[in-house]
Parts: structure tokens; sequence; C-alpha cells
């Protein structure tokens, strides 16, 4: 059922999970505001485990092997703007790929507690 569907079966799996993941990082990549902290960034690998970690935090089958957000972003001192730009581009890319308001919430619920070890690393 609906109801008891975990939050990457609403997703649309890894295909949906997927779709997010490009959407956003086009996007990013395209952000003046915030691509020069992307330079030189392996985009197929920052692709992968993104796609890993939200799989698991949504209940997927998946296991994050990435680093933790502390040390995937310490030396880049990232503000709070700074964050907020990229969720404001993830947002953008859940709208392109259809992804509905209540799911949105639900995937910005599980991510935005990490704010405080993202920002100022
Ligand atoms: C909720 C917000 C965020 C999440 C969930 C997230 C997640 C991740 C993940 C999973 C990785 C890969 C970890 C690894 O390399 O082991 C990563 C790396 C990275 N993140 Fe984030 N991130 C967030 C916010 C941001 C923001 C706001 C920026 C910059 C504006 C940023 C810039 C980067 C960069 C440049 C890398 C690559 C580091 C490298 O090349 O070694 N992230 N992030």
């Amino acid at each position: 059922s609906v109801k008891n569907d975990t939050l990457y079966q609403r997703l649309g799996g890894a295909a949906g999970i997927e779709a997010v993941v490009d959407a956003s990082l086009k996007r990013v990549h395209g952000d003046l505001r915030i691509n020069i902290f992307f330079e030189n960034t392996d985009v197929p690998d920052l692709r992968r485990l993104l796609i890993e970690q939200i799989c698991a935090a949504s209940g997927g089958p998946c296991v994050y092997s990435g680093r933790s957000m502390e040390e995937a972003h310490s030396g880049m001192n990232l503000s709070d703007r700074d964050f907020d730009i990229f969720v404001e581009d993830l947002i953008a890319a859940m709208n392109e790929v259809k992804v509905p308001a209540p799911l949105q919430q639900e995937l910005l619920g599980l991510f935005g507690p990490m704010r405080p070890q993202i920002v100022g690393q």
C-alpha cells in the first residue's frame, strides 16, 4: 500500500532517485553562485555517492559508502547561504522531475538536519 511504502519506493526507487540527482547536479554545476566549489570534484563519483546516500536514507536497499558529511565538506567553509542555494537547486530539480511537494518535504526533512555537519567545516 502507498501508506506502508518507504520514501524510497514512493520516490520511484533507483530510477526516481537517479533522476533527482542528475537534475540537481546539472543545476548546481550551472549555478554561478556555488559551482566553484565543485571545480575539482569527480562528478561521476559524487553522483554515485549522492544516489547511495538518498537511497539509504529513504529506506532503500543501499549502503552509503562515502565519507561523513563533516569530512566530505571540510576545508570548504560553506556558509548557510551556500547551503540554502544548494537546497534551492535541489527543490528546482525536484520540481523539474515532478516529485510531488509532500515527498519533497520528506526528502528535505532527511537532509536539512545535516546543515550543521556541512556548514562551516
Ligand atoms: C544537504 C546538503 C548536502 C548533502 C546531503 C551533501 C552530500 C554530499 C555527499 C554524499 C558527498 C560525497 C561524499 C564523499 O566524497 O565521500 C558530497 C561531496 C561534496 N559536496 Fe556536498 N552535500 C550537501 C551540501 C553541499 C553544499 C551546500 C555544497 C557547496 C555549495 C557541497 C559541495 C560538495 C563538494 C564540492 C563535494 C565534493 C568533495 C570532493 O570533491 O572531495 N555540498 N556532498
